[in-house]
């Protein structure tokens, strides 16, 4: 059936079309050049007729209300009972579509209430999930938004939102819940710690993103919050304390954390090492512990396997020539020209070399020419010949520690972590944990970031576990291991998800420490912004930089100041540069608390004074870190030079609460002393540089 505008309305009107007509679940529009058909998806379902002079016309609309057709010149006698036989067509054909709907329609209503209603902060996993729900739902009845709002505009008038997405709605209600909560905690977090928790670690104690990460500067607290939100968890009973698994680096920080974990909030909380989960997930497979090789986890096997396999290399006639040639051009930490080959092979400086390059090359997964085409690309091209030379050396190192593990059916810490990871990926190992949280983590490689993302993927995806990460770019230490700080500095783009909360004041040191020490880091301009003001204010200078001969009259000078029992660390960039009068010093001054550890080691821990030893050319910072074939095994390179030795360095600085001083010999300071001297920092300055020696 068509109507058609007769031909002198064709002449006359000026309408877009002339004629219009049923099709197949369609309207078939007619004008002087062409024909168009407009499916009933894409018409709202109305047409207003309109009387003219002469003739009738017919206005239609589109679904979204955008687009709007017109019939002119049509015969007026007929258009209604034309435009009734249209509508009844589409009558026909929508009933289905809404009939499906309707079935639908409690159930999505249902959904969304449950979860615009839940208790707690809503997360994006399930606004996600309710969204994908709702399209989904809609699509199987055949009907646009557009049709389904205008058949059932009331209950549609609920579900349209939540499919354009409603991010401020859930904005709103989630800033309101951490009101309210906040509120409702405010006594327990007042008492928590021996201080007040402020707002900001209150905030990410709260937060409940599927992914969270609070990024803050030395000191702010933390680990604190860390703390703070495990108990938190449970006291709010969202889960058991054998739901939290608590992720420390290194056995004593974990073992600190249980500690401070037992004592505060509960000794049923899962506290591991990534080594020591890498373990429990194996042995809970293979249902036997994993044999970790000796020469991976005791420093001393280690110490002597190197020197043994090194011995080995030096006794062949083209290795022992190939390292002296590489010696001609290039350093070796711990090699001297001058000690025998025997002393060589026990250099522990030498053996971390070697190591460290193993563990590198291990993470890399590599072969040896994929090795030299990595090197053949890196940026820095004048590195490329030493790189090259330097694989030349340890590539055979490499084979030997391969070889070692396969004839004593061992493996080392990156196939555990591996292993475990591909265990939770095949499900064949289900964590009970539904909070996994990580403490430093700047530090994460990347094969420990494969491990915790298996594990919050695991459980389905209703049902995934929470991460939370507490870490500061500015202290990411551990590139040279293999860290990767970008896996923290893109924790959104690679998590979704996410919320990240910034923690604003630094609790453990005055601002004076506070002013060199966020300048100083914040002179690589790749480091993440952050502000941060000292919770202790004070005028005085708080860093001194002082002749590291002098180091006894100054502590001397501080042990009659001080009356009460204090703690001081003397830190050194490595073992080395332990002091011989440590003991004596120790014995002399028991009520400063001195100990000794090397900048690393330093990490998360705080004293009232720290001494940062030896700070001098060629120790501090450490050299050629660069240009050797670390940089081309390590994470991403970095621009900024000496961007991790100026890390270490703020971490240095930052251990302490009241006073810093940084030793140098007059004759050869640093850059690092040059620069606090020469751009002007607010430090007390001791040293006289002895500038002709300086060269
Ligand atoms: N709200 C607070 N009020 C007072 N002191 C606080 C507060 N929060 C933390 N502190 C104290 O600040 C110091 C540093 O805290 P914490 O070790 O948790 O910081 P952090 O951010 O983990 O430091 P870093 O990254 O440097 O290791 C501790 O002595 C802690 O008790």
């Amino acid at each position: 059936m068509r109507l058609t505008a007769g031909w002198l309305a064709q002449w006359l009107a000026q309408g877009d079309y002339c004629s219009i007509a049923l099709g197949e679940n369609c309207l078939v529009l007619d004008s002087q050049t062409e024909t168009e058909e407009i499916p009933f998806d894409d018409w709202d379902g109305a047409i207003d007729v309109h009387r003219g002079v002469l003739w009738g016309s017919f206005e239609l609309t589109s679904a979204d209300q955008e687009y709007c057709w017109t019939v002119h010149g049509l015969p007026w006698q007929q258009c209604k009972a034309f435009a009734n036989m249209l509508l009844e067509a589409y009558r026909n054909w929508a009933q289905g579509r809404v009939e499906k709907l309707d079935n639908l329609l409690p159930e999505m209503l249902k959904r969304i209430d449950s979860y615009a209603e839940a208790e707690g902060y809503l997360r994006e996993s399930s606004h996600r999930q309710l969204h994908r729900y709702l399209d989904n739902a809609l699509a199987s009845t055949g009907l646009t938004r557009e049709l389904a709002g205008s058949f059932r505009p009331l209950a549609f008038e609920k579900v349209e939102p939540w499919l354009e997405g409603n991010e401020e709605w859930v904005e709103e209600a989630n800033s309101q819940w951490l009101e309210k909560e906040t509120e409702k905690w405010s006594s327990w977090f007042d008492k928590f710690e021996s201080s007040p928790l402020n707002p900001s670690q209150r905030e990410a104690v709260l937060i409940n993103q599927d992914h969270n990460l609070v990024l803050a500067g030395a000191g702010t607290g933390k680990t604190s919050v860390l703390v703070a939100r495990a108990a938190y968890l449970i006291a709010n009973q969202q889960c058991q304390p054998e739901e939290i698994l608590m992720l420390a680096f290194g056995r004593k920080a974990a073992e600190e954390m249980s500690e401070r974990l037992g004592a505060k909030v509960s000794d049923r909380i899962k506290v591991a090492t990534f080594h020591s989960l890498g373990t429990q997930i194996i042995k809970a497979v293979e249902s036997e512990m994993p044999s970790v090789s000796p020469v991976t986890l005791d420093e001393k096997e280690r110490a002597k396997w190197i020197a043994q396999v090194l011995t080995e290399q030096w006794e062949t006639a083209a290795s022992a020539k190939r390292w002296q040639k590489h010696l001609t051009q290039w350093r070796i930490p711990g090699f001297k020209a001058e000690n025998s080959m025997e002393k060589q092979a026990k250099s522990e400086q030498l053996a971390a070399w070697v190591w460290r390059h193993i563990e590198l090359i291990g993470q890399r997964g590599a072969n040896k020419s994929q090795l030299v085409e990595s090197i053949e690309k890196h940026d820095n091209e004048s590195a490329r010949a030493r790189m090259k030379s330097e694989l030349a050396l340890l590539w055979p190192c490499y084979r030997a520690y391969e070889q070692h593990l396969k004839a004593n059916k061992q493996i080392d810490f990156n196939t555990m972590i591996q292993r475990a990871t591909e265990y939770v990926k095949e499900g064949k190992f289900m964590p009970p944990w539904q909070f996994v949280m990580v403490d430093e983590y700047q530090d994460i490689s990347p094969h420990r970031l494969a491990l915790i993302e298996a594990l919050c993927h695991a459980g389905g995806k209703d049902n995934r576990p929470t991460l939370f990460a507490v870490g500061d770019d500015w202290q990411a230490i551990y590139r040279f291991a293999g860290a990767d700080v970008n896996l923290t500095t893109g924790f959104e783009q690679r998590f979704g998800a996410s919320h990240i909360t910034e923690l604003d004041t630094t609790y453990r040191f005055n601002s004076m420490i506070g002013e060199v020490a966020n300048a100083f880091i914040q002179q690589n301009p790749n480091q993440l912004k952050k502000g941060l003001t000292s919770f202790k204010k004070q005028k005085r200078k708080a860093v001194t930089l002082l002749c590291q001969d002098l180091i006894d009259q100054e502590l001397a000078q501080l042990a009659s100041q001080q009356k009460g029992e204090v703690t001081t660390l003397l830190l050194g960039r490595n073992n080395n540069q332990r002091p011989e009068k440590l003991k004596q010093w120790q014995e002399k001054w028991p009520h400063l608390g001195i100990n000794f550890m090397t900048c690393h080691a330093s990490k998360g821990r705080e004293a009232d004074f720290v001494f940062v030893l030896d700070v001098n050319r060629g120790v501090f910072p450490a050299p050629d870190r660069d240009t050797g074939l670390a940089a081309c095994l390590q994470a991403r390179g970095e621009s900024f030079t000496d961007a991790e030795e100026r890390r270490l360095f703020y971490v240095a600085l930052t251990r302490a609460k009241k006073h810093v001083w940084v030793c140098a010999e007059p004759q050869k300071p640093s850059t690092f002393v040059n620069e606090l001297i020469d751009d002007g920092y607010p430090v007390m300055n001791k040293i006289k540089r002895v500038k002709a020696k300086q060269k």
